[in-house]
């Protein structure tokens, strides 16, 4: 629980890495608690490298992250018993255990707010076996174990790095279920990284794009799935360029149809009516879109500073 109140779960302002290939960030991003962050981008984009620098596995370079008012490397210990972590891939192998059970022993005596009560339900619910040799697990059965560590010692802020990746069907709907459960367990705060845009449907309330190290920005998740919509329109696609709202346009190959994207529906439906367009169909726009739409943006920004 919150001792006291903090403005904000997660602040980085101006974080940002240089690694190999690729410049992560600069990253601005505040997340105040109380809501389900999803992280989405495409491969490489910079989603783990985010989380890693979140849990101190790596320095910025430069600017500065601040966890619930706390700061690396002084209040190291005090973080991260208030912060739990599904990494990409799990880092337990270097420990040297052979049983779940041995493992989960050790991260328990680790946190003072270790509940056994949770972590037992949690053990029923996903069918895992303290006896089990972690190295005979499954890639699913080693998410769900991951994540039974880092949410039964109840912390304030979670962050998981495709938690649901090689889950089947119904351990995914359990994980959704049990991700509501810890919300409700007070003013607590998810980040997660995903691609499954279901995932996002169901239990994001905003919406983190990231592409090539860069934060496209953040948006409300509703706000997406109500205000941007996709209208289909008889006509060249040139004359609706320049509307209100419009985010993009293309032509539908082999017909005389295009397709507006737009990000202020409401306006752009307006602008068309009175434009006398004849639309043929409306429809909301898929996350994925909206992504595809901002890295389009952001390429063109990019290209417009080069040239
Ligand atoms: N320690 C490192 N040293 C050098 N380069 C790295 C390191 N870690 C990651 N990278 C590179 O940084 C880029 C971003 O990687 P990252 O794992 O953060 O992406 P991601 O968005 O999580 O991708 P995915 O969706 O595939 O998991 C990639 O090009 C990756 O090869």
């Amino acid at each position: 629980m919150i001792s006291k109140e903090v403005t904000y779960a997660i602040s980085i302002e101006g974080a940002s890495k240089e690694l190999d290939k690729i410049h992560v960030g600069p990253i601005q991003l505040q997340v105040e608690p109380g809501y389900v962050i999803a992280v989405v981008g495409t491969n490489g984009s910079g989603k783990s490298t985010l989380f890693r620098m979140l849990n101190n596995l790596i320095k910025p370079d430069e600017g500065s992250i601040r966890i619930l008012d706390m700061q690396y490397p002084q209040d190291e210990v005090a973080i991260k018993q208030r912060m739990g972590y599904v990494p990409e891939l799990e880092m337990w192998s270097a420990l040297g255990f052979t049983r779940i059970r041995d493992l989960t022993d050790f991260v328990a005596r680790a946190y003072p707010n270790w509940n056994q009560e949770l972590a037992k339900r949690l053990f029923t619910r996903f069918e895992l076996d303290g006896g089990q040799k972690l190295e005979h697990l499954s890639k699913g059965m080693k998410r769900k174990l991951a994540f039974v560590h880092a949410v039964a010692f109840e912390p304030d802020i979670l962050l998981l790095d495709e938690l649901t990746s090689g889950l089947d069907p119904f351990a995914w709907k359990a994980m959704m279920n049990e991700i509501t459960a810890y919300m409700d367990g007070g003013q607590r705060t998810v980040l997660m990284a995903t691609h499954i845009l279901e995932e996002v449907k169901q239990i994001a309330d905003m919406v983190a794009f990231i592409h090539k190290g860069k934060l496209l920005g953040l948006y409300e998740k509703d706000a997406l799935v109500d205000e941007w919509k996709s209208f289909w329109l008889e006509g060249q696609e040139e004359k609706f360029k320049h509307m209100p709202g419009v985010a993009a346009v293309e032509k539908v190959a082999g017909t005389s149809t295009a397709r507006i994207l737009s990000r202020s529906a409401i306006e752009t439906d307006a602008a068309l009516r009175q434009a006398g367009a004849k639309v043929i169909q409306t429809k909301a726009v898929e996350l994925d879109e909206v992504l595809r739409m901002l890295v389009l943006e952001q390429e063109s920004k990019e290209g417009q500073g080069q040239s």
